[in-house]
């Protein structure tokens, strides 16, 4: 079963329709420790400022749970802010640690116009092009709401360019899997990268 966390600070809706758009069910998960059907995959969304979205993370008992769901293999996709906070954690939009289950730290993108909202081409790192099948979206232009970014991680499997300054659009290590865009807000394509990111990570977990 897909999972779609519910801790009172993400675009819970534009992804529930994105999912039922690509006719793959899903169900709102408000509380970590509800009985359920075994998880194949958990997507964290995010809207907001970090230190706010991890508080209500963690109070929801969110943390401790995708740590231990994290430790036995569970697979994982981040969404923007979602993102964010699976990576160390955030220290320039309030000092505030993360997950710590992508490498690298999420810091103010110096470059303008700031904040970062519009279409904006993602640019695929050959050398990790074993970590996940992207020559289908090579190219594509993503929808981007954010004004703080990842600017390098071992984890990056694609950047994009805001005027001169380079930063992590994409991340992938081991079933974790992060986008620093709004594949759910980013037309067709964007419906098509997310289908293939839900995929591949619950393909790895187990179907
Ligand atoms: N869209 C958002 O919620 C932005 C997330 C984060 N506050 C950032 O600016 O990067």
């Amino acid at each position: 079963m897909i999972g779609v966390i519910d801790y009172g600070a993400g675009n819970i809706g534009n992804v529930m329709r994105a999912l039922a758009a690509l006719k793959m069910p899903a169900e709102v998960l408000k509380k970590p420790k509800d009985e359920r059907k075994p998880l194949s995959l958990l997507i964290l969304p995010g809207v907001g400022s970090f230190p706010a979205a991890y508080r209500h993370l963690k109070e929801a008992g969110w943390t401790d749970f995708l740590k231990e769901y994290r430790d036995a293999g569970g697979a994982i996709l981040g969404i923007c802010l979602g993102m964010q906070m699976l990576c160390e954690g955030s220290f320039e939009e309030g000092y505030t640690p993360g997950l710590g289950f992508i490498p690298g730290e999420v810091v103010r993108l110096e470059a303008k116009p700031w904040p970062h909202i519009g279409w904006n081409e993602l640019r695929w790192r050959k050398d990790r092009a074993a970590e996940f099948d992207a020559k289908p979206f090579e190219g594509a232009d993503v929808y981007f709401v954010h004004g703080y970014c990842l600017l390098e991680s071992q984890a990056c499997i694609a950047t994009t360019k805001l005027g001169e300054k380079s930063f992590v659009s994409a991340v992938k290590w081991g079933p974790i899997m992060g986008f620093q865009f709004h594949p759910e807000r980013s037309g067709k394509l964007g419906l098509a990268l997310f289908k293939s990111a839900v995929l591949s990570l619950k393909g790895g977990k187990g179907k």
